[in-house]
């Protein structure tokens, strides 16, 4: 089953805990931290992730907008992120942060820009419990879709079959009514969405809306085929 994680980005800021009620039936929250030097935003950092573990009962999903994120990475797993998430332009050695994260008890996941290929990362992705492939630049919530980023989705995709790996591909940005579709069809079941789910009256219908889309849209696509 597709998994539908809201990004808190688009949510309230200033009522965070209830925001994260409003999902109820998510299966991760989707948590956007922005240093302003990986990505021309700022968000948030752990104390704000340790409050809201305690808040809800849906598991974190930790993505790291930053830089040294060899250095911070751990820390968001000791503040209760579930799985954490690191750019591999900004990593020094992604290899031995993967290991750091599932190490500390945390799902390893890498992101990736939109300029940055797949292919150089083949042999990582073992080590990995979640790919990222950004569908917007990251920094901002409300952006439109990159369609040329459907490709790269469909490559990955044969990847993971290729090495028989259990690994999700995750897609992040501008994902919608409109747009999701196109992505399951590609290969990805975990989908972020922020002004999709917050920009409603209903943010918990629109996930189970998202989720029904995405899992009708994988049922049809090839390369689901015995998944
Ligand atoms: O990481 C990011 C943006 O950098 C995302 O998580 C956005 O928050 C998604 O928002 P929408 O595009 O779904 O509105």
């Amino acid at each position: 089953m597709a998994q539908i994680n809201p990004s808190i980005l688009s949510a309230d800021f200033s009522r965070l805990a209830e925001e994260a009620k409003a999902v109820e039936g998510a299966d991760w929250l989707h948590v956007d931290v922005m240093d302003n030097h990986f990505v021309p935003n700022l968000t948030l950092g752990t104390p704000v992730v340790e409050s809201l573990a305690r808040a809800t009962d849906i598991p974190l999903d930790c993505h790291l907008m930053i830089e040294e994120p060899d250095r911070w990475a751990p820390q968001y797993v000791e503040a209760g992120a579930g799985s954490v998430t690191f750019h591999v332009e900004a990593a020094a050695a992604p290899v031995r942060l993967a290991r750091e994260i599932r190490a500390k008890g945390a799902r390893a996941s890498m992101a990736l820009k939109p300029a940055t290929p797949v292919e150089p990362y083949e042999d990582l992705l073992p080590e990995l419990d979640m790919l990222l492939i950004m569908t917007v630049e990251p920094g901002f919530g409300g952006q439109a879709f990159l369609d040329i980023m459907l490709p790269k989705i469909r490559r990955t995709r044969e990847l993971i079959a290729k090495h028989g790996l259990e690994l999700w591909l995750q897609v992040d940005g501008g994902v919608s009514a409109t747009t999701i579709e196109r992505c399951a069809e590609a290969g990805a079941d975990v989908f972020v969405a922020g002004s999709a789910v917050y920009g409603t009256d209903d943010p918990a219908a629109a996930v189970r809306m998202l989720r029904n889309q995405a899992d009708e849209a994988t049922g049809s696509a090839a390369w689901a085929c015995g998944h």
